[in-house]
C-alpha cells in the first residue's frame, strides 16, 4: 500500500496552500503512488457509495491501459457548440498551469488526467434523454487508478483554493485511506431482469433510410449514417459495475467504458479507435463495412471473404480510409496504412478494418486531431457537413454522446479517444441502447435494419437480454 512520511505530507500540502493564497486562484496538487495489483472493477465498485454519479471507467482493447476515476476534483464542461475542442483544451491547459505534480513515473495515463467526451452533434436539438450530460464534458477525478502495462498507480488530485488550509490535505488523505480499506475482491454483481424492450419507431426508421437512399442516388451526398434506439425497462436499478463485469467477459477485445454524470451512466464496448497519441506517434482506425459472424468456422470464413470482396462495403470503407488519411496528413509528416482492409472479428459482427499510423510533431494537440477526425464517414457520412446536416434533419434519435469521441488526455497531452458506439445510457431502472449503420445509394432498408439489430447485441447481452 501507500507509504508516505508525515513531514512530506505537510510540505506538499503547504506548497498548495501557499501558492493558492499567493495567486488568489485554485491550484492543483497531484501526487502519484505505486500500488499493489488491484482489481479495476473492485476499485470502481468501492467508489459506489461515496462517488456514485462521479465515476468513470476505461479499458483499451489490449488492456494496456485501464483507468478508473472516482470523485470529481474539477469539471470541464460546455454547451457551446462552436470551437468546443479548442475551449476544452484551453481550459485543461490553464487548469494545469502553476500546479504541483509529484510523479516520478514516466508513463502515460498517470498523474492529472481528464476523462470525458463530446456529443456527436452539438447543433442537434437536445432532448430530455441526454439532460445529464453537457455537450462537452470532462472530469478530472479526485482519485485515479491507472493500470498501465500491468503496473498499478494511484493518483490523488487536490485543489486548494485561497480559503483552504492544510486541513484539506489531511481530509483527502483520510478519504483515500477509507477508500483503500473498502476495496474488496469479491463483489456480488448481477443485472436485474428486463421487464420490457421497445424498439423506437422501427418502421419510421426504415422509411427514413429509404428516403435518404433516394437522395443519395441524386448526389451530392454519398453516404449518411443513420442510427436508432432500443429502450429497456428493468425490474430494478441497473448497476454499472455489473454491466462492466459482463462486458469484460463478453467483449475483451473492445474499449470498455463507463461515464457517470448526475446519476446517469453512458456505458459501452466499442471496437473503434478514433485516435491515440503517444508522443509524436498517432494511431487511428478505419472501421466500416459489416457482416455477421458465422455459426461454424467455415461459415464464418465464407462470411469474412464475402465482406472482403463486397463492393458496397468496400466503397463505404474506402470513404473512411480516404477521409482519415487526408485529415492526418494535415498534421503529420508521414501517414502509413496498408493498401487493403483486413477483418476485425468481434463476438457478434465482423468489420472491414484498416489501421493507420501517423508521425507528427510532439506538440501536436490531441484534441485538434479529434476535431479534424470527428465524425469520420463511419459515423457521419460523406461529404461530412452535408451528411451531418442530413442526420440532424431526419434522425429521430438524440445521439448525445453516442458516436462521439470519448476518452482521456493526460497532463503531458497524450491520450486516446474511442468512437463511442456499441453503447447505451443507463438511467436508473431504464436504459437506451444505440446503433447505427452506413447508408449508401444501394442500401436496402431491411438489411440496414438487421445490421443495427446486430449492433445492439453486445450491450443487450451485457444487460441480460437477447
Ligand atoms: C454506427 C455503428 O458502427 C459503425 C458503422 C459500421 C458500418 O456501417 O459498417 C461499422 C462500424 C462502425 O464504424 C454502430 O455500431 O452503431
Amino acid at each position: 500500500m501507500i507509504t508516505i512520511q508525515e513531514t512530506e505530507i505537510r510540505e506538499r500540502g503547504l506548497l498548495g496552500v501557499n501558492r493558492a493564497r499567493e495567486l488568489g486562484r485554485p491550484i492543483l496538487m497531484s501526487e502519484v503512488h505505486k500500488m499493489d495489483t488491484t482489481n479495476p472493477l473492485s476499485f470502481f465498485n468501492a467508489g459506489g457509495d461515496r462517488y456514485f454519479g462521479e465515476r468513470f471507467f476505461w479499458k483499451d482493447p489490449a488492456s494496456e491501459m485501464v483507468l478508473i476515476g472516482l470523485g470529481i476534483s474539477k469539471q470541464i464542461q460546455s454547451d457551446q457548440a462552436a470551437d468546443r475542442f479548442f475551449h476544452v483544451e484551453k481550459e485543461w491547459r490553464s487548469f494545469l498551469k502553476d500546479s504541483f505534480i509529484f510523479n516520478q513515473y514516466k508513463v502515460d495515463g498517470v498523474g492529472p488526467l481528464m476523462f470525458g467526451g463530446f456529443s456527436f452533434d452539438p447543433f442537434k436539438e437536445k432532448t430530455e434523454l441526454w439532460s445529464k450530460f453537457a455537450d462537452s464534458l470532462f472530469h478530472i477525478p479526485k482519485f485515479l487508478l491507472s493500470i498501465v502495462h500491468g503496473e498499478t498507480y494511484l493518483t490523488t488530485n487536490i485543489i486548494f483554493t485561497s480559503n483552504d488550509d492544510i486541513s484539506l490535505y489531511s481530509k483527502i488523505m483520510e478519504e483515500r485511506n477509507q477508500l483503500l480499506l473498502s476495496l474488496r475482491n469479491q463483489i456480488n454483481l448481477k443485472t436485474p431482469l428486463i421487464n420490457s424492450k421497445v424498439e423506437v419507431f422501427p418502421e419510421r426508421w426504415k422509411q427514413t433510410v429509404e428516403g435518404v437512399v433516394k437522395e443519395l442516388t441524386k448526389g451530392p451526398l454519398k453516404k449518411v449514417v443513420l442510427a436508432r434506439e432500443l429502450r429497456l425497462v428493468f425490474t430494478s436499478q441497473v448497476e454499472a459495475e455489473a454491466v462492466l463485469e459482463s462486458l469484460y467477459q463478453q467483449q475483451p477485445a473492445s474499449y470498455i467504458f463507463a461515464f457517470e454524470s448526475h446519476g446517469d451512466c453512458f456505458i459501452g464496448a466499442s471496437p473503434e479507435r478514433l485516435i491515440k497519441k503517444q508522443g509524436p506517434e498517432v494511431y487511428s482506425t478505419c472501421l466500416a463495412g459489416s457482416i455477421s459472424r458465422g455459426k461454424t468456422e467455415e461459415e464464418d470464413q465464407i462470411l469474412g471473404q464475402t465482406l472482403l470482396t463486397d463492393q458496397k462495403n468496400l466503397i463505404e470503407h474506402g470513404f473512411v480510409v480516404e477521409m482519415i488519411k487526408e485529415a492526418l496528413e494535415q498534421s503529420c509528416e508521414e501517414v502509413i496504412l496498408p493498401k487493403k482492409p483486413q477483418l476485425m472479428k468481434m463476438r457478434d459482427i465482423q468489420h472491414l478494418y484498416t489501421p493507420v499510423i501517423g508521425k507528427c510533431g510532439p506538440n501536436t494537440s490531441l484534441l485538434l486531431l479529434v476535431e479534424k477526425l470527428h465524425p469520420t464517414p463511419a459515423l457521419g457520412g460523406l461529404p461530412q457537413n452535408l451528411a451531418v446536416e442530413k442526420i440532424r434533419e431526419v434522425e429521430v434519435l438524440d445521439r448525445g454522446l453516442f458516436g462521439g469521441p470519448l476518452g482521456w488526455v493526460d497532463y503531458q497531452q497524450n491520450g486516446e479517444f474511442a468512437v463511442a458506439i456499441r453503447s447505451g445510457l443507463i438511467q436508473g431502472k431504464e436504459a437506451s441502447l444505440f446503433a447505427g449503420c452506413g447508408v449508401v445509394s444501394d442500401s436496402k432498408s431491411e438489411e440496414e435494419y438487421l445490421e443495427t439489430a446486430l449492433k445492439f447485441r453486445p450491450m443487450l447481452r451485457a444487460l441480460g437480454g437477447k
